[in-house]
């Protein structure tokens, strides 16, 4: 199938989500959408408070091959069964959701650029940048909000490894994307994407 990949990276709390989630309402079921973060290694083996204090902002914690074999998949046509995380347990739900091939499909994550066969599969690649302190204080309230976390652990969670390595993993794959974009919720830069996938879905 000749598809369009689109990746959108960004740190922790940049807006991401909110920028994929408002492409997400805006074309509902005529693109895909994919998220790393479902891709974290399940963790079944391993007790509740280790698992609490895993380093969820390494490379290495993401089943990432998964994310490439659902990708060529569903570039060839093929739905995907994507895995569902639940933050509030540190580990992969039983659940699944069904994703149908569509001509368009973001994938979003904090470290979708870190990988360069993930990277390879981008056409078009977009950086959420924020400034670090207002990350953080919408993490704070996000994670206890939504992600059943209390404040000390997001603090402590932050210092010991997500800020260590948002600078060592994240900000050195900024110069990598065609497009920065200042948060998620920039109008401007909001219809310039959707504009340029509106052209893509009414190509023939
Ligand atoms: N520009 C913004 N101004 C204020 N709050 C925002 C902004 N962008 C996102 N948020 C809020 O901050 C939190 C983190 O945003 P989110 O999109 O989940 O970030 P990310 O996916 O990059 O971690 C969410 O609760 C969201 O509603
Ligand atoms: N069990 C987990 C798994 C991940 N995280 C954090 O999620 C962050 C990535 O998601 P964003 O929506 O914030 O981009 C990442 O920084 C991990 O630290 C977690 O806290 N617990």
């Amino acid at each position: 199938m000749n598809c369009v990949i689109i990746g959108i990276a960004g740190g922790t709390g940049s807006g991401k989500s909110t920028f994929t989630n408002r492409l997400k309402d805006a074309f509902c079921d005529n693109i895909a959408v994919l998220y790393h973060d479902n891709y974290y290694k399940r963790q079944d083996g391993v007790p509740f408070e280790e698992r609490k204090k895993m380093n969820y902002d390494h490379p290495e914690a993401f089943e990432t091959e998964l994310l490439l074999n659902q990708l060529a998949a569903l570039r060839n046509g093929e739905s995907v069964e994507c895995p569902i995380y639940d933050y509030s347990k540190h580990n992969r739900s039983d659940k699944f959701v069904k994703v149908e091939p569509k001509k368009v499909i973001l994938v979003e994550g904090i470290l979708v650029f870190a990988d360069e066969r993930l990277r390879d599969m981008f056409d078009i690649k977009i950086f959420v940048e924020a400034d670090a302190d207002e990350r953080i204080l919408r993490r704070v309230i996000r994670d206890v909000k939504d992600r059943g976390r209390d404040i000390e652990g997001v603090v402590e969670q932050y210092l010991t490894t997500v800020k260590p390595m948002h600078y060592l993993y994240v900000e050195p794959t900024k110069p990598l994307a065609d497009v920065i974009i200042n948060s998620g919720m920039n109008e401007v830069a909001f219809q310039l994407v959707k504009t340029n996938i509106e052209k893509i879905l009414n190509q023939g």
